[in-house]
C-alpha cells in the first residue's frame, strides 16, 4: 500500500480563499478590514522569512498588515509598551509576537501582555485554559490546521487512538487537548521515551512534533494510520544542488509504504499554519466586533 499524500498547500489555499471571501463580505471597505500586527525582535533569518509571508498572505486575504521590526537589543519595557499600544489600537485585531525571542526577553511576560481576544497564536493562558476545558477559544495555528486536515480523513474520532510525540506549549500540548476534545483516546510522549515504538504501533493517528529528523521509523507505524509530520528540520547540504533541504520528523520515504495517509515536509502542516493564522485573525475580528463567526474549514469533510 502507498499512503495517500495529504496536500497541505491545497488545504491552505482553500482555507485562504474562504477567509478572503468572508473578509470581503464582512468588510467591503478596506478601512474596516481585519488587521494583523506581527512583531519581530532581532534578525533570525528563518523568522524573517515567516514574518514576510504572514504579512503578504494577510494582504492577499484583504486584511491590513502591520509589521513591527525591533532591534535585537530591545528591552522588555519597550516591547510591552508596543503591545499595550497594539492592544488599544482598533485597527489591529490580531497580534503575533514571533518566537523565539532573544534570550533576555521573557516570552511568558510578553505573551500574557497580549489581550486574549487579540492573541491569534492562542498562546495566552486564557485561551490555553479555554481549550483545556473544551471551550471555544482561539486555538494555536499549527494544531488547528492539523485538526482541519484530520477531519477530512477521519470519519469519527471516537474509538480512535492517537499518539502525539512532543509536548511543547506551541504544538504537542494543544494538539493533545484538541484530540481529547474530539473524543480520541490520546497518548502524549516525550521524544526520548524508550517505549515510543510500542505506543506508536497502537496509534490510528500519529502526530509528530519532536524536531528530530527521521525520528519515526516505518516499523513504528500501524498499517493504515494517519501520520501528521509537524517537524521542519533544515538538513545541510543534502539537496542535489548542495543547499539546505527541509525534512520532517518521519522517515517519509519508508513510512509512505505503511501509513494510510501522510503529510509531506515541506507542503504539509507548514502552509496550513499560516492559513490558520489568517483564520484566527478573522475569528478575533468577529469576536471583537460582535459578528457571527462561522467555521471555515473545520466543519467540512473535503477541502474542495
Ligand atoms: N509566535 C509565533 N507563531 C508561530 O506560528 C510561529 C512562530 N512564532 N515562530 C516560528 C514558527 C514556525 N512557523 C511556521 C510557519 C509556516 C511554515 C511553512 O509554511 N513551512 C513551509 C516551508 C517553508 C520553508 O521553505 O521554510 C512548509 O512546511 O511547506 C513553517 C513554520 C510558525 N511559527
Ligand atoms: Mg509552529
Amino acid at each position: 500500500m502507498t499512503a495517500q499524500l495529504i496536500d497541505g498547500r491545497a488545504f491552505a489555499a482553500t482555507l485562504r480563499a474562504r477567509v478572503r471571501e468572508r473578509v470581503a463580505a464582512l468588510a467591503p471597505e478596506a478601512g474596516r478590514a481585519p488587521g494583523l500586527a506581527v512583531v519581530l525582535v532581532g534578525h533570525d533569518p528563518a523568522s524573517e522569512v515567516y514574518v514576510r509571508s504572514k504579512g503578504r498572505q494577510a494582504l492577499e486575504a484583504g486584511m491590513k498588515s502591520f509589521e513591527h521590526r525591533l532591534p535585537e537589543t530591545t528591552g522588555e519595557d519597550e516591547l510591552l509598551a508596543l503591545i499595550a499600544r497594539l492592544n488599544a489600537d482598533d485597527q489591529v485585531h490580531g497580534i503575533l509576537v514571533q518566537l523565539p525571542l532573544p534570550a533576555h526577553l521573557d516570552p511568558r511576560a510578553v505573551i500574557h501582555a497580549i489581550a486574549p481576544q487579540k492573541d491569534v497564536d492562542g498562546f495566552h493562558i486564557s485561551n490555553v485554559g479555554m481549550v483545556g476545558t473544551g471551550q471555544d477559544a482561539i486555538v494555536p495555528c499549527t494544531p488547528l490546521g492539523v485538526m482541519m486536515m484530520l477531519r477530512s480523513l477521519v470519519d469519527d474520532f471516537r474509538g480512535k487512538t492517537a499518539l502525539v510525540i512532543g509536548h511543547s506549549n506551541v504544538v504537542g500540548k494543544p494538539m493533545a487537548r484538541l484530540l481529547l476534545n474530539a473524543d480520541c483516546t490520546v497518548m502524549v510522549a516525550h521524544k526520548s521515551s524508550t517505549n515510543i515504538p510500542e505506543l506508536a504501533r497502537m496509534a490510528d493517528i500519529l502526530v509528530v512534533a519532536a524536531g528530530v529528523p527521521g525520528l519515526v521509523k516505518a516499523d513504528w507505524i500501524k498499517p493504515g494510520a494517519v501520520v501528521i509530520d509537524v517537524g521542519i528540520n533544515r538538513v545541510d547540504g543534502n539537496a542535489p544542488d548542495g543547499r539546505a533541504r527541509l525534512v520532517g520528523d518521519v522517515d517519509f520515504d519508508r513510512a509512505r509504504a505503511v501509513a494510510g495517509a501522510i503529510t509531506p515536509v515541506p507542503g504539509g502542516v507548514g502552509p496550513m499554519t499560516i492559513a490558520c493564522l489568517l483564520a484566527n485573525t478573522l475569528r478575533a475580528y468577529c469576536l471583537q466586533l460582535g459578528l457571527p463567526d462561522a467555521p471555515l474549514l473545520s466543519d467540512t469533510k473535503d477541502p474542495e
